[in-house]
């Protein structure tokens, strides 16, 4: 856990933290010392000249103060590191989330970097304030006082001395199992949580279709498999939990017969088996103490664990000399590309010219998105090239890369501020009135009046049809030479889909325009259309030649022709 601490706080913190320990480690050792000196001390007191035990008192009353000063000392610097871990972890996060490839971004990992920063940081805040100590101290204290048992006693003490490992490879072994135990029980634990949030939205299809509760069985198995997570878990604490209790009182009958043993043998005084058996008893105590932070050193474990993931994931090589592109043409060269071994595209080429609109067509599932995704590196390509200007993106800098490419994707997330500032993320220092010229030529033209009005969280106050035209609004702002345009497939009214079709226009107009298109208007004014089918382009050209041409784009027009009907027959 140290070790997985100091990697996550980086090396900036590596000497604060080499020097709390050196403390604890200090304070633990002067605590041993104490207990260590409890022998000659009850010696003298039980023996025949208890005045004799004023120099061990003053030692002992020395040792104690040394452990008070050292723990005071160890626990302000403790507290002071966690509010640092806390700052600095959030830090290391944040510089993490700019270098990650945007494909590294799926909602599950998001669900993840949300709890590490919401919850699992400000836990890890307690770890050297709470428990470091125990940790340092069950391992220092137990040695300190064995060494000095071995010295005083070496019979007993080599008893002990043998004995104590082997508590700790008990304590061990049990806590493994409750550690297996635990993780499955957390596991089944989410799985219910997102059970249920599922079944929470599903509330109006399960009401529509007359379903029940009981007759939702994800739910009902995710319930029922956690019930027997938590027998399990009860099943391996208890035989756990005692098995370490009775490895103990063990240890201290052991002590107690062999040294019943001694004294009547004549080769030990009872001053010496009382200070003994005190001493065993302290040696025991850190061991159970740091047993019971056993569950809260396994989170924060796996938290670091966790933390070590997301700090270590493979960010997208950058340039060491980075090129700058001659103009905005972007040309898909022998694309291959695929997720986690699955081909999706095996060698896409094509053009997209300055200034004008292609548009991409082809089956659901044909990779068109993953095209768009590609321009933007959220991933490499696997093989080939995509190159700006003559130049691959993989040689050009991140910040250059975004700054020539607008995206609209379909998935538009809007921050919990106004409409205004959503719209001026697409450059900040827009003027109100640019903002406002961006968002009537995006056909928000009913929604001028309300810029200032906040839009709620995750734009929850505007509809699906708004979003994405703040979305279009964004990228007009930005005035970037290229732009990759994920369409809506939900319908807009009439009225909305002319204004958003001219905003279209006006990009082709200025920008390399690539859209992946559902809607009939936007492929038919497209100055190229491209096929996707089976990973390639299999049909490129513009629409009367390719309808002519009677392949898959013309099937395709034609049913989508037929699907939207009487919208086009006017
Ligand atoms: N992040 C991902 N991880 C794994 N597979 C993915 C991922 N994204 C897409 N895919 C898969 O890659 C293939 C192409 O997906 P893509 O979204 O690019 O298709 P599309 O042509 O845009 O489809 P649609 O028109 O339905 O949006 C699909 O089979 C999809 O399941």
């Amino acid at each position: 856990m140290i070790r997985a601490l100091a990697t996550a706080l980086g090396p900036a913190h590596a000497a604060p933290l080499r020097r709390l320990l050196v403390l604890t480690a200090a304070a633990a050792a002067a605590q041993g010392l104490a207990y260590a000196l409890l022998v000659p001390l009850l010696y003298a007191v039980l023996g025949s000249r208890p005045a004799g035990a004023l120099p061990w008192l003053a030692a002992f009353a020395a040792a104690v103060a040394g452990y008070g000063a050292l723990t005071w000392s160890a626990q302000t610097r403790a507290f002071r590191l966690g509010s640092d871990v806390a700052r600095a972890l959030h830090h290391r996060l944040g510089e993490k989330i700019i270098e990650l490839p945007l494909g590294w971004f799926s909602p599950a990992r998001t669900g993840q970097l949300s709890r590490l920063a919401g919850q699992s940081v400000p836990q890890l805040m307690n770890v050297p304030a709470h428990l470091l100590r125990p940790v340092v101290t069950a391992a220092i204290t137990p040695a300190v006082v064995a060494v000095t048992l071995l010295v005083v006693e070496p019979r007993l003490g080599a008893a002990v001395a043998v004995t104590v490992p082997l508590l700790a490879v008990v304590l061990r072994a049990a806590d493994r199992a409750v550690a297996r135990a635990d993780a499955d029980r957390h596991r089944r634990a989410d799985e219910v949580a997102a059970r249920l949030v599922e079944f929470a939205q599903a509330q109006p299809v399960l009401r529509a279709y007359g379903r029940t509760a009981r007759e939702h069985r994800l739910l009902d198995d995710a319930l029922v498999a956690q019930a027997a997570a938590d027998r399990a878990m009860l099943r391996h604490v208890i035989p756990a939990l005692t098995g370490f209790g009775f490895a103990v009182r063990a240890l201290l009958g052991g002590v107690l017969l062999a040294g019943t043993n001694l004294v009547l043998g004549g080769s030990l005084d009872v001053p010496v088996l009382l200070a003994v058996l005190v001493l065993t008893v302290r040696l025991t105590e850190p061991l159970g103490t740091a047993a019971e932070y056993g569950a809260a050193l396994r989170l924060a474990n796996g938290r670091l664990s966790t933390l070590d993931d997301v700090l270590t994931a493979a960010t997208l090589p950058a340039p060491d000399q980075p090129r700058t592109p001659r103009s905005a043409e972007v040309v898909l060269d022998d694309v291959h590309f695929g997720y986690d071994g699955r081909p999706v595209l095996a060698g896409v080429s094509f053009t997209l010219p300055e200034r004008g609109m292609t548009a991409l067509v082809g089956p659901s599932g044909a990779g068109k998105s993953t095209v768009a995704r590609l321009l933007a590196r959220f991933w490499d390509v696997d093989a080939g090239a995509i190159r700006i200007g003559g130049v691959d993106v993989r040689q050009m800098a991140t910040a250059d890369l975004m700054s020539r490419v607008a995206f609209v994707f379909q998935d538009v997330y809007l921050f919990d501020g106004t409409l205004a500032g959503n719209i001026r993320l697409g450059r900040a220092d827009a003027t109100d009135e640019e903002v406002r010229a961006a968002a009537a030529a995006a056909g928000l033209g009913d929604l001028l009046d309300r810029l200032d009005d906040p839009v709620g969280e995750g734009g929850t106050a505007l509809s699906g049809g708004q979003r994405q035209r703040v979305s279009i609004a964004r990228a007009l702002l930005k005035n970037a030479p290229i732009v990759v345009l994920d369409e809506a497939t939900a319908a807009l009214d009439p009225e909305t889909a002319a204004a958003v079709q001219t905003a279209v226009h006006a990009l082709a107009r200025r920008t390399t325009l690539l859209v992946i298109a559902h809607r009939l208007e936007t492929v038919r004014a497209a100055d190229q259309i491209l096929v996707l089918r089976d990973g390639v382009i299999t049909e490129r050209g513009r629409h009367d030649d390719l309808v002519g041409a009677g392949g898959t784009y013309a099937s395709f027009w034609h049913d989508r022709t037929a699907a939207e009907g009487w919208r086009l027959v006017g």
